[in-house]
């Protein structure tokens, strides 16, 4: 382990691929290894946020990020996201792990690889650019959740479509199976290319998925 405080995981994917049913069960596992073993590291508190929407202003930026509303220019789209990641790092990322607790976080800046270099093909320049002078705190560990595209999507439109949701939230679920071919690409290029980033095959039941996931973090406990 880094000496580092607290703890930071952020669990990635395409849309669809089970990431935040997966990132809730996984606070709730830690919530209860931690009754059990109360004089463990494992005794930090758990805060569950997201990106994009995890402070007060990243609400307003996911709003307009995720409807289909707005049509947003894609480097527009691009700033949103940055902005997005700088507000919750100072307000919720770092704060957090500074006090030594566990930060999991559903998304972060593979996402911003995924949809927004490799799907909507922009210049990885600007993200590289504005990454390194506006993101301090690093994952200690990120999951990709891999799984087919067709799957993933009857996933994200099932639920979107179960909750009503398709018109404010269903952007990138709109979007052509091309588009998702090449997030995927996005996603799995990450992990190959930065430390600290692995893996998980979702195309398998929510409990094996769980089990691999739960693996990888009791490693960084
Ligand atoms: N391993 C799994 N097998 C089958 N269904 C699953 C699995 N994991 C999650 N689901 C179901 O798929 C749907 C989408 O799951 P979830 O909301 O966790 O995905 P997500 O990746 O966070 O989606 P989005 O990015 O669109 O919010 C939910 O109805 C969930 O119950
Ligand atoms: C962080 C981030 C997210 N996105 C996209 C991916 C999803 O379609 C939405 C977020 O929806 P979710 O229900 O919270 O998964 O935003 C993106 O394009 N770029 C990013 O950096």
């Amino acid at each position: 382990m880094q000496n580092r405080k607290g703890l930071f995981i952020t669990i990635d994917g395409i849309d669809g691929c089970g990431k935040s049913s997966q990132v809730r069960k996984l606070a709730a596992d830690l919530k209860e290894k931690a009754l059990k073993k109360p004089d463990s590291a494992e005794q930090r508190e758990i805060i569950l946020t997201k990106e994009p929407g995890g402070t007060k202003a990243g609400k307003i930026f996911r709003d307009l990020l995720i409807s289909s509303e707005y049509d947003l220019d894609p480097i527009t789209e691009l700033l949103l996201y940055c902005a997005d990641r700088r507000e919750h790092q100072n307000k919720v990322v770092i704060p957090e792990t500074e006090r030594e607790n566990i930060v999991i976080c559903d998304r972060f800046i593979m996402s911003t690889y995924a949809y927004q270099i490799f799907g909507r093909r922009l210049d990885s320049g600007i993200l590289e650019y504005l990454t390194a002078r506006t993101i301090n705190r690093m994952p200690d560990l990120s999951i990709i959740i891999d799984v087919d595209i067709d799957t993933a999507v009857a996933r994200a439109r099932k639920r979107l479509e179960r909750d009503f949701r398709m018109h404010q939230e269903g952007k990138f679920e709109q979007m052509p199976g091309q588009f998702f071919e090449r997030v995927r690409e996005g996603f799995l290029w990450y992990a190959d290319n930065h430390k600290d980033t692995v893996i998980i095959d979702g195309n398998r039941s929510f409990n094996d998925v769980n089990k691999d996931i739960m693996r990888q973090v009791d490693k960084i406990l």
